[in-house]
């Protein structure tokens, strides 16, 4: 089995480049079937969920072509609207595709997504959206087949700003002939991009970034090249590196009011923080503070992505923290891991006590999902000895060069292939 090996107590230091954005890049790939032409889009990271979305595309049909970070998409033909379960489970991301192949074919058929663990992941809203939209679903052997009766001009309020369904929406109103308007939706910086990206092609969308985000539908798109944005939470994750590391390094290729809640977070830790328009710098705390509690929440706070790597660095704090999950039920698995290296974590329910200690101990754990493996490399970064972090798929599906990345930057850290 392939892990990664680090031996902590390495500080970093020097400069990288952060990768795009996998949140952002997975739905502008679902939104280039929109466009019956071909879709250039720059900076898209080598994930196995970009893999996975574009062997997606190539079965419904496109040609695809990937030089180095950019991909291109030639969507002209779609021969299937429906994809099979094989990939549907791979990740959870595959349910854009829902929204994307109503606009284009008029029917779509399709199982449910998978992806990471993370407790009950429902896809009610992206039902409950469609439908008020004007599509009829029906559900059959495992199957969500999807069918457009006729568009309605309508305003859909989603109970939660759920991204994937602000997404999911957003792709299926833009190519339609009427208007509509999202109520809370999701904030994230990648539905701004998703918006930024389809409006290249054509789209009439305003008011990403914003709780309520109005869809002119157009009939056609055309060509266009876009450039994804950076990903925020493997910057947040360099970050947290550093921080328990003890050194101090620059990040390029970010934006840095994108993960404000993070950054936050570590100055509040005592970490020294400068940004720039498109770089980061950061400065280890000699000591690291406890913080009294940090709550996840619909950006723009503290995002879920990233609590896993920040309990890694509490669990080196000078004293007590809270972490309080509200996004997902079951993202506190790490802190069993980080137990065999010595934390001290209780969990109960959403709320996980971090007991800082001096010092961690190189174990043998395990990713028990994507976040989870990004932050046993960070806890590993510091602590004594050699640890072997498992499960290396999960950290594959979100960053393309997690160790590498740590290497360049100092820490003595190898991805071993078995
Ligand atoms: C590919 C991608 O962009 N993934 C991100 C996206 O996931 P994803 O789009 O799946 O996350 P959502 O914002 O939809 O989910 C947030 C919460 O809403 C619930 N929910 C969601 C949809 C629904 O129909 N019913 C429902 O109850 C979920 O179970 C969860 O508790 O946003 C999450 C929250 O920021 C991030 O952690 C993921 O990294
Ligand atoms: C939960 C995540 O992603 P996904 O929604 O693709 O599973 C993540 O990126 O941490």
């Amino acid at each position: 089995m392939d892990y990664i090996k680090i031996t902590g107590g390495k500080p970093l230091c020097g400069s990288i480049c952060v990768q795009g954005s996998k949140n952002a890049v997975l739905p502008s790939l679902a939104a280039a079937i929109l466009n019956k032409g071909t879709t250039v889009l720059h900076n898209c990271p080598n994930l196995s969920d970009v893999k996975v979305t574009l062997e997606i595309l190539k079965f419904l049909g496109c040609k695809i072509k990937r030089e180095n970070d950019t991909v291109t998409v030639d969507a002209s033909v779609i021969t299937n609207n429906y994809i099979p379960n094989e990939l549907m489970n791979k990740m959870r991301s595959s349910i854009i595709f829902m929204g994307a192949i109503i606009a284009r074919a008029g029917e779509a058929s399709m199982s449910f997504p998978g992806g990471c663990e993370l407790g009950p992941r429902p896809i009610d809203l992206h039902l409950k959206a469609l439908k008020t939209l004007g599509v009829e679903i029906e559900e059959s052997h495992g199957y969500i087949n999807c069918r457009l009766k006729k568009m309605q001009n309508k305003s859909v309020h989603l109970d939660f700003p759920s991204v994937g369904a602000t997404e999911n929406i957003m792709l299926f109103a833009s190519l339609s002939n009427g208007k509509t308007t999202i109520c809370n939706a999701a904030r994230e910086p990648e539905i701004e991009d998703l918006q930024n990206f389809l409006n290249d092609m054509g789209a009439k969308i305003s008011g990403a970034g914003s709780s309520n985000i109005e869809i002119e539908g157009v009939e056609s798109f055309h060509d266009c090249e876009h450039t994804v944005i950076s990903d925020r939470i493997a910057a947040a994750t360099y970050l947290c590196g550093t921080a328990v590391s003890g050194g101090e390094t620059e990040l390029e290729n970010v934006c840095p009011e994108h993960f404000c809640a993070v950054t936050s977070a570590l100055a509040e830790c005592g970490a020294k923080i400068k940004t720039g328009e498109d770089k980061i710098y950061i400065k280890a705390p000699e000591v690291i503070n406890k913080i009294d509690i940090i709550r996840t929440m619909p950006y723009p706070g503290f995002p879920t992505d990233a609590q896993s790597v920040m309990m890694s660095v509490l669990a080196y704090a000078n004293g007590t923290s809270i972490i309080k999950e509200n996004i997902f039920e079951q993202r506190f698995k790490t802190a069993g891991e980080l137990a065999k290296m010595g934390a001290d974590i209780s969990v109960d329910g959403k709320v996980a006590v971090i007991k800082g200690v001096k010092s961690l101990t190189g174990a043998s754990v395990y990713a028990c999902d994507l976040r989870s493996g990004a932050a046993l490399v960070v806890a590993s970064l510091a602590a004594n000895g050699e640890s072997r972090v498992y499960n290396t798929h999960f950290i594959d599906r979100g960053y393309q060069s997690l160790a590498e990345d740590f290497k360049n930057l100092g820490a003595d850290i190898e991805r071993i292939y078995q």
